[in-house]
């Protein structure tokens, strides 16, 4: 419900205006969204990286806009009060505007998302635009865009040469023209993204792009280091070592059970003596020894 809601577009661009950080996190799921509210992010990311840490693909190309309603609708029921932003997926926006606003319908509709994002620049304005005037909040993404990590050569560095810059820097702008409510800056250099978040007037949210973005995002299961191959990057922080707490817990349940020191009498529901007597004749319990 939008009025239960903690936050809005609206008041986004005022915090940036009053130099407010927007805190975002993703989830993919209801127990992963329900920490993330209890947290209080400001805003969950359904990402469609649920292909790198939940689905288990190396790469966010195979993830489908099945996988991603199916995701965000799991989200959306453990956080019902924070502003949840659910990724378009691979080719699910390139095709013609019907195709696009369907799959868009589908996230907000069935998936029950605020806003979707998108990663790209000049080429999917058009889109954006559309998908504004429909009344649905857009979120850009620039920089490392890991849906074309085929025609990008790998999850690299952006905006290192003084040509690559002025791409992000027009793609930003043009993406703000568009009427996007935020842009992602994502593995672009620290000054290049401060020059892009001085320029814009809608907020950036960096991964990897520095300390003067409007906001940060992360990967909730790099910040907890929960089996994620991201947790020793550098632009990652880990807060915790949840993988190694459950290892260790499952671990100790294994040998538990082998050893037989799990379940203990206190764990089990004990029979009354008559049914006992009716199992094994009048001698009842003691018949069993
Ligand atoms: N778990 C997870 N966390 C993420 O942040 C994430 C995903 N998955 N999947 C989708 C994209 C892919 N992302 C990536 C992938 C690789 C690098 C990487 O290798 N970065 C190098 C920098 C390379 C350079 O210097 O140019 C690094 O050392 O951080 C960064 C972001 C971020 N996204
Ligand atoms: C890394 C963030 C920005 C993302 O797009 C994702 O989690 O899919
Ligand atoms: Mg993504």
């Amino acid at each position: 419900m939008a009025d239960k809601q903690a936050l809005n577009i609206v008041k986004m661009k005022k915090m940036k205006a009053e130099g407010v950080p927007l805190s975002m996190l993703t989830a993919y799921d209801y127990p992963s969204a329900a920490l993330a509210e209890e947290a209080g992010v400001d805003m969950i990311l359904v990402g469609d990286s649920l292909g790198n840490v939940v689905l288990g693909y190396s790469s966010t190309l195979p993830v489908t806009i099945d996988d991603m309603v199916y995701h965000t609708r799991a989200v959306a029921r453990g956080a019902e009060h924070t502003f949840i932003v659910a990724d378009m997926p691979f080719m699910t926006y390139h095709g013609g505007i019907d195709e696009t606003l369907k799959n868009v319908r589908r996230l907000m509709q069935e998936g029950h998302a605020h806003a979707v994002k998108m990663e790209g620049g000049l080429e999917i304005c058009a889109a954006v635009s559309s998908i504004v005037s429909a009344g649905v909040p857009v979120l850009g993404h620039i920089g490392l865009t890991p849906q074309s990590v085929n025609t990008i050569g790998g999850y690299r560095v952006q905006g290192k040469d003084a040509q690559d810059a002025q791409r992000l820097m027009d793609e930003a702008k043009a993406l703000e023209k568009a009427g996007a409510f935020g842009i992602v800056l994502e593995l672009v250099t620290e000054e290049v993204a401060e020059a892009i978040t001085k320029e814009l007037t809608i907020p950036t949210i960096g991964i990897g792009a520095g300390r003067y973005c409007d906001g940060q995002v992360l990967v909730f299961h790099d910040v907890l280091r929960y089996a994620s191959p991201y947790r020793e990057k550098r632009f990652v922080k880990t807060y915790a070592d949840v993988g190694g707490i459950i290892r260790d817990a499952l671990g100790q349940y294994v040998q538990e059970v082998k050893q037989r020191a799990f379940p203990e009498a206190g764990h089990a529901f004990g029979a009354d003596e008559s049914v006992l007597e009716s199992l094994y004749g009048a001698a009842g319990k003691g018949a069993r020894s």
